[in-house]
């Protein structure tokens, strides 16, 4: 697997506060990644760090093959709440991006900025929400990146505004040959957007993969009462719940499940990802359980 970011052992602290500790993480070449996970995960220090804007306190980050940060000219980046300049237009902003970017895609970013109907002469403080993220990403897209990364980018937009610039950034995306991280905590953006899965929980990778492959790996069985080790050892349990005379699994496996005695139901996304989330805080006191966002 070509990487376009790797974490390794990586940790960030803030004050006496750990944001991040050790988390190792690989973000495979040429795939749309969803970064998912509860609120506090550690998801935008790690884009943050990925960015070079911040530092690691512990561990290392390599970003196309070069520390975090040597490469930004490859890099596109649209952080959490799309900062723009209140104050300058539309046309400002692509200027600045044509000044700073050395590969700045002139074409691309004024037939975006028209086909979005963004007036050039606006001052980005009084374009909506939508349309200043749109604004951002068509900065992030115009720049030609090999790596593209978004945090949270649709958070604060309506569910018609998510999708619309979801769809954009999959057209985007198909024209384009290059490698995004999407971080959301909404499993239906992801589901919309990506084709691979990273959950993130407490600076951990709780499973990524490719999502078709997860979906196809992963069942819930459910059938007459027994424990989970007497399940067969290629069958992964993730979570489990029972009643006086059934049992339910969430099982994770590459073979065929062959015992008739249970009924074999495929996942959601959703159910997947709340699964391992649930995996994690099992043995958490309740207060301290992440919330995550399952929104259509
Ligand atoms: N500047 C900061 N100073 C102190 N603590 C911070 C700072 N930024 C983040 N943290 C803490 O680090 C942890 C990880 O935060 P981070 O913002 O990376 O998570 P996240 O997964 O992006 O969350 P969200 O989904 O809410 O954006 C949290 O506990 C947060 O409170």
């Amino acid at each position: 697997m070509t990487a376009v970011l790797s974490a390794r052992s990586l940790g960030k602290r803030y004050g006496r506060r750990w944001a991040l500790t050790d988390c190792d993480l690989d973000v495979p070449a040429g795939h749309v990644v969803g970064l998912v996970g509860p609120n506090g995960a550690g998801k935008s220090t790690l884009l943050n760090l990925a960015v070079g804007l911040l530092t690691p306190t512990a561990g290392s980050i390599e970003v196309l093959g070069a520390p975090a940060g040597a490469t930004m000219e490859k890099v596109g980046f649209v952080a959490q709440d799309t900062p723009t300049y209140a104050r300058l237009s539309v046309a400002d902003h692509l200027r600045l991006g044509a000044r700073l970017n050395p590969d700045w895609d002139k074409t691309l970013a004024e037939e975006r900025i028209g086909r979005l109907r963004l007036d050039p002469s606006q001052r980005a403080g009084r374009l909506s929400g939508g349309q200043r993220a749109q604004l951002a990403l068509t900065l992030g897209l115009a720049k030609r990146p090999d790596l593209l990364m978004l945090d949270e980018p649709v958070a604060a937009l309506d569910p018609l505004a998510r999708r619309e610039f979801l769809q954009d950034l999959m057209e985007a995306v198909a024209e384009q040959e290059l490698s995004v991280v999407l971080s959301s905590h909404l499993v239906s953006d992801v589901e919309r957007a990506c084709d691979y899965l990273i959950v993130l929980v407490d600076s951990r990778v709780q499973v990524s993969g490719e999502i078709d492959h997860l979906l196809a790996t992963h069942h819930r069985i459910t059938g007459p009462r027994r424990e989970a080790k007497s399940l067969p050892r290629d069958q992964f349990v993730v979570g489990e719940s029972h009643t006086d005379r059934q049992s339910t699994f969430l099982i994770r496996t590459e073979q065929p499940i062959l015992d008739p005695a249970w009924t074999v139901s495929q996942l959601t996304l959703e159910d997947l990802v709340l699964a391992y989330l649930g995996r994690r805080t099992e043995t958490d006191p309740p207060a301290a359980r992440p919330v995550l966002e399952v929104q259509r």
